[in-house]
């Protein structure tokens, strides 16, 4: 029976390694981490992580051929194939800081690879790295071997967070780097002989280390690019009277751009866009190609406005001070469907307010207080480290607190920012909102979930993103 170990139990290495284990029940897979209390969680009814579809395959392979542990070494020097899905966060401190990937986890999980095996091993970049991270971890396996072969290969993941479970078990494609010698091959085939279980062959791309290693940054930086260019237009579309989503729409039609992925929002968020841009931007420096690295840089710019002429929007529209008024945040996770505030735009925004001293009172119906506390007391990039090394009992803001409910949210408070996409915020009742809040009553839409006109016939001044602006809003400019 050929044996799977993952290193890292986190939003990659964990429903991957489930998806593996569901649809290859001759194979048994270990999730194993360092985190006690994350093993622990993976082993109860209330997974680490909430997913759609994710409790269901847990589920029906656990205990069969799908295991979570925390004894990483044994687990691991049994495995024919590692896969290594640790944190590789922005380093912030030292050479490269605020740009370059840390890559502290990845170096710890390949020497203790390189100290605890006994047989011969394919070891597989799962974490996104910086290009020629496999060589450097070829280097770190083969000074500590003992005589053992490994081969490295890039497997890098492109599931999105909300949708895992149906983008694993449906990829658009899966990407395996690996040497261009016999030996790399053997490995390669090995890995496709894993996911051709269940994905067609055709969908399954085989290409050298560097160009798998790359791929992952340049997908990720294209989809990020396409965001900040749509939000660059909203802002423009605001200035003119258009309507970004006719704009988007219309560009979309064209098969050569296509319609995915163009929604304008109140900046792009998650733990891994800005991240890996940082990285692509650094690794562009280090290579001697600072116009190329500007030009990525801009897209990290665009995103960190959109999120400030947010606030100032805000602020403006309110008689340019929101100094100890109650302002309503819905949504504090990065996009729908996820419990995960990593780089969520919900930190800039609040912080962005409490700055102006409002008083937030924020609702999420999947993250909880302590969550939120951390998230707005935290140093940028700390969060992106395991959960154990992160601070563990960060001061509390005090002007802010976070409630259970939407309408308990927004009572009394004189506006309401829609900062996540959750669908509930679609069907409130506004009227009763609105009779309970402070007038004029805002609502500043910052993923366009609401029905603008239906608020306005309520009597809310509405900013919707990227839409013709309310006269209300036209004679209070947001100027910084
Ligand atoms: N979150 C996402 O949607 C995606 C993330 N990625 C990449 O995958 C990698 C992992 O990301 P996430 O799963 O989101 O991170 P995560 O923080 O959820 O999980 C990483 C896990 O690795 C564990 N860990 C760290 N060092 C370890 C060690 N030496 N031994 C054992 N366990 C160790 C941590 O305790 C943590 O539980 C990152 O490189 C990320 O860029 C790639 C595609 C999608
Ligand atoms: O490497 C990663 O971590 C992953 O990053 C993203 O996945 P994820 O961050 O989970 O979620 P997305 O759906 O890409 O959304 C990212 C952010 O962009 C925002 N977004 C997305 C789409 C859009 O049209 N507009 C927009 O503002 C979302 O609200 C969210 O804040 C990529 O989509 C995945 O392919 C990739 O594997």
């Amino acid at each position: 029976m050929v044996k799977i170990c993952c290193i890292g139990a986190g939003y990659v290495g964990g429903p991957t390694m489930a998806v593996i284990a569901l649809k290859c029940p001759s194979i048994e897979v270990a999730v194993v981490d360092i985190s006690k209390s994350r093993i622990a969680a993976w082993n109860s009814d209330q997974l680490p992580i909430y997913e759609p579809g994710l409790d269901g395959v847990v589920n029906q392979c656990r205990g069969k051929n799908l295991f979570f542990s925390t004894d990483v070494e044994k687990h691991v020097s049994e495995a024919d194939i590692v896969f290594v899905s640790v944190n590789t966060p922005t380093k912030t401190q030292g050479l490269g800081a605020g740009k370059a990937a840390d890559l502290t986890y990845w170096e710890s999980a390949a020497r203790m690879i390189a100290d605890v095996s006994k047989s011969d091993k394919i070891v597989v970049e799962k974490s996104t790295v910086p290009v020629k991270t496999a060589e450097a971890i070829e280097k770190i396996l083969t000074h500590n071997s003992k005589g053992i072969k490994f081969q490295i290969l890039s497997n890098p993941e492109f599931l999105a967070e909300g949708t895992a479970i149906q983008d694993l078990f449906k990829p658009d494609r899966v990407l395996i780097g690996g040497r261009e010698t016999p030996e790399g091959q053997k490995a390669i085939q090995a890995l496709k002989d894993v996911y051709s279980q269940w994905v067609p062959e055709e969908r399954i791309l085989t290409t050298n280390l560097w160009s798998a290693e790359l791929s992952k940054l340049a997908a990720n930086a294209f989809l990020a690019q396409r965001i900040s260019s749509v939000n660059a237009m909203s802002a423009l579309c605001e200035a003119t009277g258009a309507n970004v989503q006719q704009v988007s729409y219309s560009v979309g039609t064209d098969s050569r751009i296509g319609p995915k992925f163009l929604n304008a929002s109140v900046g792009f968020g998650g733990s891994c866009f800005q991240k890996d841009i940082l990285n692509l931007v650094y690794i562009c420096e280090c290579n001697g190609l600072p116009e190329v690295a500007e030009y990525w840089k801009q897209v990290i710019k665009i995103n960190d406005y959109q999120k400030s002429r947010f606030v100032n929007r805000v602020v403006s529209s309110m008689f340019n001070t929101v100094s100890n008024k109650k302002i309503a945040i819905l949504g504090f996770a990065f996009k729908k469907d996820t419990g995960d505030t990593r780089e969520t735009p919900a930190i800039d925004v609040c912080q962005g307010l409490l700055g102006d001293k409002a008083n937030l009172s924020i609702y999420d119906p999947q993250v909880t207080e302590d969550q939120i506390q951390r998230d707005l007391s935290m140093n940028k990039f700390d969060w992106d480290h395991p959960i154990h090394l992160q601070p563990t009992s960060p001061t509390t803001v005090k002007k802010v607190s976070v409630v259970w409910d939407a309408y308990e949210a927004t009572k009394d408070a004189h506006g309401l920012c829609i900062l996540t996409e959750w669908d509930e915020f679609k069907t409130l009742d506004y009227q009763k909102i609105f009779d309970n809040m402070q007038k004029p009553a805002f609502v500043f839409d910052g993923r366009n979930v609401v029905d603008a006109d239906k608020l306005r016939e309520i009597g809310f001044i509405v900013y919707s993103i990227g839409k013709p602006l309310d006269p209300w809003l036209k004679d209070m400019p947001a100027v910084a």
